[in-house]
């Protein structure tokens, strides 16, 4: 070797001591043949690829950017523009798919001296997870103020996540604690097959790993559907869906009560890295926010709008409803007929077995009417113990049997009380209805309610039909 071959080498090898001690990756790469011919330390173990493994540089694109079409798109032209000396952004910030599967967000930036190219990459992915969460943080509490769609909402949150983890798919399931079901919340991604076949899934032991976290109340980590007993009813779904690993946390509000269930799938058995749980806790920790947002909107809707006792339209409501539904009536000419029901000497019912009974029998009252009365009949509870139907459609003779039936279910059943003594009461009615072209609410409910009381004074137990035909409308 001659002395100048020997310094070059002594060179060479200095520089590539020099580059294996820097924290950037760095690779250098011949224009002419296309061959990577150098990575240092720090590029094999950010990358995980060795210099064997990814020699050409072809073969380099087509491991980290699998996407050929974001390779002619967004890294060629970027090369070209780069060497023409006129980019038009300096770095190429953009996503690596390392060889452990995980992506990374990396900056790229290369020189060029004679034939050799010198690459390279800076490792931003934290900085740059950091923001998109805060954007998808942000975007999220702005749609919650703006009182936008749940769904939309939990959309955000996944596509947040699966952004964030390529090879996973995301779901959030809401649970309604009534029915102890999850309800599908937001799976944009997994297919309509599998999302129908899971809506209102039953909560318990071996109900996948989102139905038995929300039972156990707590985080299941299935590495592999295909051999995992909370699986065991559900592989060839699974199977069909294309998923292996399932990971679910549930979703809990600030007082720990169960929401609902986040779940990350993947297509190969996998495990969570320390990442992947933060990420999960992520999503979590915002669905949560979510979710108890529209349900306390819920709640106070409810609360307008509902007796809080019986669950029936309140008198506002009542009002709303029945005025709504009158004027169709009127608009398309067909008959529309008023009940007003009270309970008879329901003081001496509370007197004799207390309030809370007392209650127990209005409760139970409106859950019979409910079953008793027709589809499209709009019931309120609009005093202590009154109700009032509205029956569109209905004339005073069909409304009158509607009456008389209720009178008569009521007659022939009986409540419990809360010292298990079975309470007979009976009720009273009063029914109008709708006579010539005008008309309106409160004349169909006064008119109800002398009948009603005509009812009351001739006995109770009774349903009595106002003259509807002397109203001030008729
Ligand atoms: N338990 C209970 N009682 C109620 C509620 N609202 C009103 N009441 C009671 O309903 C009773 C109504 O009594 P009254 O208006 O004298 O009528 P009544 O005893 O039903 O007799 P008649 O209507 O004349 O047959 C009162 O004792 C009220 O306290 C309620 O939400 N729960």
């Amino acid at each position: 070797m001659t002395q100048e071959a020997n310094q070059h080498q002594e060179c060479e090898i200095q520089l590539e001591d020099f580059l294996d001690s820097t924290p950037v990756a760095v690779a250098w790469s011949n224009i002419s043949t296309g061959r990577i011919e150098y990575i240092n330390k720090a590029f094999e173990q950010f990358f995980g690829y060795t210099l064997e493994e990814i020699s050409d540089i072809e073969i380099w694109y087509q491991r980290v950017c699998p996407d050929p079409e974001y390779r002619q798109t967004v890294i060629e032209p970027w090369i070209i523009d780069f060497q023409k000396n006129a980019p038009s952004q300096k770095n190429l910030k953009t996503r690596i798919l390392c060889k452990d599967g995980f992506s990374r967000q990396v900056s790229i930036c290369f020189s060029t001296v004679g034939d050799i190219r010198l690459w390279h990459f800076t490792d931003i992915t934290d900085y740059w997870v950091a923001e998109k969460r805060l954007r998808a943080r942000s975007e999220m509490l702005e749609m919650v103020s703006k009182s936008s769609a749940l769904k939309d909402i939990l959309n955000v949150i996944v596509k947040q996540v699966q952004l964030e983890s390529l090879s996973s798919v995301c779901s959030v399931s809401l649970f309604d604690s009534e029915t102890q079901r999850l309800m599908l919340g937001a799976a944009p991604d997994l297919p309509n097959f599998y999302n129908q076949a899971i809506e209102g899934i039953e909560i318990g032991m071996n109900v996948g790993s989102c139905g038995t976290a929300a039972y156990l109340n707590e985080r299941v980590i299935v590495e592999d559907i295909r051999t995992h007993p909370y699986w065991q009813d559900y592989a060839q779904l699974a199977k069909d869906a294309g998923v292996v690993a399932c990971w679910s946390d549930p979703i809990r509000s600030a007082k720990g009560e169960l929401l609902g269930a986040f779940a990350m799938y993947h297509a190969t058995p996998k495990l969570p890295t320390e990442k992947d749980l933060e990420l999960i806790n992520f999503a979590s920790s915002l669905a949560s926010i979510a979710i108890e947002n529209h349900n306390s909107h819920q709640e106070l809707e409810r609360r307008a709008y509902c007796d809080s006792l019986t669950g029936l339209a309140n008198r506002r409501s009542f009002f709303e409803l029945a005025e709504k539904a009158l004027l169709q009536c009127l608009m398309s000419q067909k008959h529309c007929s008023m009940l007003m029901m009270d309970v008879d000497h329901f003081k001496s019912i509370n007197d004799a077995y207390g309030h809370a009974s007392g209650d127990l029998v209005l409760k139970q009252l409106a859950k019979m009417l409910e079953q008793a009365l027709p589809d499209d009949a709009i019931l309120g509870r609009i005093g202590g113990e009154e109700f009032a139907i509205l029956l569109p459609d209905r004339d005073g003779d069909m409304a009158t049997r509607v009456a008389e039936c209720i009178r008569e279910t009521l007659a022939n059943s009986a409540v419990k009380s809360l010292d298990n003594q079975s309470l007979h009461f009976t009720v009273s009615l009063g029914v109008s209805f709708k006579v010539g072209v005008h008309c309106n609410i409160d004349e169909l409910l006064r008119l109800a309610d002398k009948a009603l009381y005509q009812a009351k004074e001739t006995g109770r137990n009774r349903v009595c039909v106002a003259n509807c035909f002397q109203s001030s409308f008729s």
